[in-house]
């Protein structure tokens, strides 16, 4: 059944966690006194529709339905989740819980957006305390992996089960923070690179740029994919960890931070800042800078995902469970049609400087046809493993019509021969019903031992002869065997 979720407050973060749960298939209601609230969901809407759902391979299920509400009891009435998302403020923060739990299911989970409140602060005089967690994401929300769950000794083991289990179904990975802390775990790293930040540019070190500089071109991008520990070690050489901290443990007495003092905020530095801010980044509206940053954020992720490792690694995990169901098997299939080999949507960095898929991501996407279109046939990594499987002779891709970032493609196979070590596949990619694309590709069965083709295992030819049979009565399709000729 589809699971809902209430959004109160549909700032930055609201936004961004209403962006999260509709993509992945729930229902989302917002409730937020602003009256520009609803535009701005729907710009964000827009900016997550073209990064999160290609950051996939396989198809994300289909959008959950938006709605917004003027009673906040009407918003939270019989959800599976409520996520707190407004200001900064306890005070506010607590008005928000005792309106909602008057009216919300006692089974659905509160979580706190709060940088920053210990949960026993957010739980202080709720009418369920047990029903309120700290579930603190990451801008932006409806990318980054990162959830820090943190629970009191109010919250039982099943229900913070039960919330790390949901958050894990829509692509978060929860981190669960085992004592409360003021500004949890990553917030105090945040707020540490902050602090420092600040006397940088109050003493005239550097200017925002600079500093940003310092952090995007080194430590920022191996951040990204170790964090801090693991990074560390590799630095300490073949003696790694321990001969890290031996050569620089004398330096945590010499004066390398000021994090114990504060700069205040003066309108002077506050000015200094934002001037320069402005300077560096002016030239760019919000909208304009989230796309670039989520540009940025989706290459390199996929980057990870390549990798099988960090924020790639959950990703990985979140499409393997998604996968079941998104592409038929042989058995599955009508195999009297062309075959479903490919569903997903066109990732950010599949497109280019004309503002569409790029002309090589045709290529992949006829590639990863193929390789399912083998799999199911049998050839899949055990049968590899054994030393048999299939090179690409020969390939030819017509572009028929456009397709841009975020679009659902799907491609399906019509097998024009497959007997003996030949295998000749049709691909027509679609978006809806409009025809993107054709690929062909001629294949040979080889031997993996000696690279000299041969006939495939006696299982692989069953079953394309299964498929032969059943497709025999489809007309040769319009395209296949062409080539590129001068105009008549
Ligand atoms: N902006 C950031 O980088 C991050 C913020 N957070 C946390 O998320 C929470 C929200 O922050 P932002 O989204 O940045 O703030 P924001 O100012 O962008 O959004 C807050 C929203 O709450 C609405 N609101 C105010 N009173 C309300 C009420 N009584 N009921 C319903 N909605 C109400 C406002 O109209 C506004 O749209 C805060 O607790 C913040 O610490 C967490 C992670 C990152
Ligand atoms: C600046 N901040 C404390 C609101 C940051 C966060 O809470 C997390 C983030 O997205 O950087």
């Amino acid at each position: 059944m589809t699971k809902t979720a209430a959004i109160i407050g549909g700032g930055v973060i609201g936004g961004g966690w209403a962006a999260r749960f509709l993509l992945n298939g729930w229902d989302v209601r917002v409730f937020d006194p602003d009256p520009e609230a609803e535009r701005k969901i729907s710009e964000v809407m827009d900016n997550a529709r073209r990064s999160l759902p290609g950051l996939s391979d396989v198809p994300l299920p289909d959008e959950g339905t938006l709605s917004f509400h003027a009673e906040l009891a009407d918003a939270v009435a019989g959800v599976d989740w409520i996520q707190e998302s407004v200001p900064e403020r306890l005070d506010l923060k607590l008005k928000v819980y005792k309106s909602l739990q008057e009216a919300c299911d006692p089974g659905a989970v509160i979580g706190s957006s709060t940088s920053g409140f210990k949960p026993s602060e957010l739980q202080e005089g709720a009418l369920r305390p047990e029903q309120i967690v700290v579930t603190h994401p990451f801008n932006p929300v409806y990318l980054l992996p990162l959830i820090e769950v943190v629970p009191t000794g109010a919250n039982s083991a099943e229900f913070v089960q039960k919330a790390k289990d949901l958050l894990t179904s829509v692509g978060f990975f929860p981190l669960h923070v085992r004592k409360e802390i003021d500004a949890h775990i990553a917030d105090r790293f945040l707020e540490a690179v902050w602090r420092e930040a600040l006397w940088l540019v109050k003493d005239g070190v550097a200017t925002t740029t600079e500093i940003d500089e310092a952090i995007r071109m080194g430590f920022g991008i191996r951040w990204a994919q170790m964090g801090l520990f693991e990074t560390y070690r590799v630095a300490g050489g073949e003696a790694g960890m321990r001969h890290f901290m031996a050569q620089f443990g004398p330096a945590l007495k010499w004066p390398w931070t000021k994090l114990m003092d504060v700069p205040e905020f003066t309108d002077e530095l506050v000015d200094m800042i934002a001037d320069q801010s402005d300077a560096q980044s002016g030239m760019h509206s919000i909208r304009e800078l989230e796309r670039i940053r989520d540009n940025n954020l989706v290459g390199m992720m996929r980057a990870l995902k390549a990798q099988d490792y960090g924020a790639g690694a959950v990703l990985n995990k979140h499409d393997a469970a998604l996968k079941p169901g998104a592409l038929p098997t042989l058995d599955e299939a009508d195999l009297s049609q062309p075959i479903r080999t490919l569903a997903r949507a066109v990732p950010l960095d599949w497109t280019d400087y004309n503002g569409h898929m790029t002309e090589s991501r045709y290529l992949d996407a006829f590639a990863c046809s193929t390789d399912r279109f083998m799999e199911i046939a049998g050839c899949d990594s055990d049968y590899i493993a054994s030393g048999g499987s299939y090179f690409t002779a020969e390939t030819h891709i017509r572009h028929l019509d456009e397709t841009h970032a975020g679009a659902k493609i799907e491609v399906r196979t019509q097998m024009l021969l497959g007997a003996g070590k030949k295998l000749h596949l049709f691909h027509s990619m679609f978006e809806g019903d409009k025809l993107l694309a054709t690929g062909e590709s001629f294949l040979l069965h080889v031997s993996l031992e000696n690279r000299r083709p041969c006939a495939p295992s006696a299982a692989i030819e069953a079953a394309l002869a299964r498929v032969t049979e059943a497709q025999a009565s489809l007309p040769y399709p319009e395209g296949a065997g062409n080539a590129i000729r001068k105009p008549a």
